[in-house]
């Protein structure tokens, strides 16, 4: 057990890999008992879709419940969060008479999935990232980079990091939050990036590292929702006035309030920004692709500026940026799916005992040569043109069932705008000669990896003439 426990804090994906191939025999789940939590380890896609099939025996609430309390949520906010609501009640229709924590999932697809609600969040996306990235707006922004006279520099990892969460928390909070709090990204990227304390439930001595920028964020959070709603309501997105609406409605108080809007800047920011980094750091240690990407988004263009970002969102038009995008979540993705056995259950066989988790790695799936073709630990697009991958069970980078990534469609929108007006309006240099950047696959996250420490490199902005 012990064992298990020292090589799981180690490299949890490591082990996890290494436990597959010695069970790979029968392809079976297996058992994995770390310091006395058993978790059902499922790296079979077809047992993965029993998994997201089974909402009555295996719970996802679970989950969420034990990140509210780890971060602070009281057990009477999180039981009332957790109580059926009347199908009566006025706010967010609920037919099925369900509690405010599941209804904030079809809330968040309400908010997030096609529609005028998501267009919405596009159009102050693009409008953002056309004012924010261009010469002048960022000759006068604070973020990490050296300005010269006919360049910027800067570390790419940490200048996408904060030009996203700020990008995250101006489209679902509005500006005011800025004002609240100006180093707001600043504080959620120490905690983000020490976030496997959070997940392994460190001692507090050990971590203040990661609890003192969380207790910042959420009393930045507290101090904005003080502010009364009238006054930053407009700039916020519906999902976060109707959610604090439908919180105080059952009795939830500010400082709780505070607490679950955390998990949701957490939602909304955690992934895009590393996301966008690893896109870019493939693209520019292949500068064909490079080229590839700036010449399929052309059209989209008009000058200097993007005038069609839905064209560039379509594989029809940008088979190449559709691509690359699939790429980099295939070889960034680390995240897992978690479910708590609330009755003895038989998933791929196995009888999977109540009290215990099953755990559904996804980054395994996402390296099965039978499906993605060999060297799969290779950034190779290409394999994304043959066949449609992207429609396979084994395809998770989102996870599965009803929790899936609600964020998707969002998140794809944002980073390939991002790209693409960044191709358009520079040329990216890399500065020296540092080697491809190294994941940090040995810790958990909740989605996208991390760079290991110190790994993060510089590069050089050049403004680029449009003939
Ligand atoms: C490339 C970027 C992103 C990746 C890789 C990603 C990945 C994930 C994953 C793996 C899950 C857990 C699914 C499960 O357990 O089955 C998740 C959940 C979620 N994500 Fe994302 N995400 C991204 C961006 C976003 C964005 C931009 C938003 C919001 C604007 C968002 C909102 C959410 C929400 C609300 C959930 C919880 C779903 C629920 O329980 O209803 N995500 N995401």
């Amino acid at each position: 057990m012990l064992g298990h426990a020292a090589a799981f804090f180690r490299d949890s994906n490591g082990l996890l890999a290494q436990a597959r191939k010695h069970f790979d025999h029968n392809k079976a789940p297996f058992a994995l008992t770390v310091l006395g939590m058993t978790f059902y380890v499922v790296t079979q896609s077809k047992h993965s879709a029993e998994v997201y099939r089974n909402t009555d025996t295996l719970s996802f609430e679970d989950f969420v419940q034990g990140l509210m309390r780890t971060n602070g949520n009281r057990d009477s906010a999180i039981r009332r969060m957790y109580t059926s609501l009347p199908a009566s009640k006025i706010g967010f229709p609920n037919p099925q008479g369900e509690s405010l924590g599941v209804l904030a999932q079809k809330m968040h697809i309400h908010q997030l999935h096609p529609g005028k609600n998501l267009t919405l969040l596009q159009e102050r996306v693009h409008a953002w990232i056309n004012h924010y990235l261009n010469w002048e707006s960022m000759q006068q922004s604070t973020s990490p980079s050296s300005k010269g006279l006919t360049h910027i520099e800067l570390p790419l990892y940490r200048w996408c990091s904060d030009y996203f969460v700020r990008l995250g928390q101006h489209v679902y909070f509005g500006h005011i939050l800025a004002e609240v709090d100006h180093d707001l990204p600043n504080s959620f990227f120490q905690f983000d990036e020490l976030i496997w304390k959070m997940l392994y439930q460190y001692p507090g001595f050990l971590s203040y590292d990661m609890s003192v920028p969380r207790s910042r964020i959420i009393t930045s959070l507290r101090k904005y929702f003080t502010i009364p709603q009238a006054e930053r309501k407009e700039g916020a997105a519906w999902l976060i006035n109707s959610m604090e609406d439908e919180a105080k409605a059952i009795g939830i108080d500010e400082e709780n309030l505070a607490i679950i809007m955390f998990h949701l800047y957490f939602a909304i920011n955690t992934n895009t920004r590393k996301t966008a980094f690893w896109l870019l750091t493939y693209l520019i240690y292949n500068p064909p692709l490079l080229a590839a990407y700036r010449q399929e988004t052309e059209p989209a263009f008009a000058g200097h500026t993007l005038v069609n970002p839905f064209y560039i969102q379509d594989a029809a038009n940008c088979p190449q940026v559709d691509a690359i995008w699939h790429e980099t979540l295939r070889l960034s993705g680390w995240s897992a799916s978690v479910r708590l056995v609330t009755r003895d259950t038989v998933i791929g066989g196995k009888l999977m005992r109540k009290g215990n988790r099953v755990l559904v790695p996804h980054r395994l799936l996402h390296f099965d040569e039978s499906l993605f073709g060999e060297r799969p630990n290779e950034f190779r697009p290409e394999r994304w043109q043959r066949g449609n991958l992207s429609r396979s069970s084994s395809w998770r980078p989102f996870g599965g069932g009803k929790t899936m990534c609600s964020g998707r469609f969002l998140a794809r929108f944002s980073v390939t705008t991002f790209v693409a007006t960044l191709l358009r309006r520079f040329d990216l240099e890399v500065v020296g000669n540092p080697p491809f950047p190294q994941a940090d696959e040995g810790r958990p996250v909740l989605g996208t990896m991390s760079i290991k420490e110190g790994h993060d490199f510089y590069v050089r902005l050049l403004p680029r003439e449009i003939e």
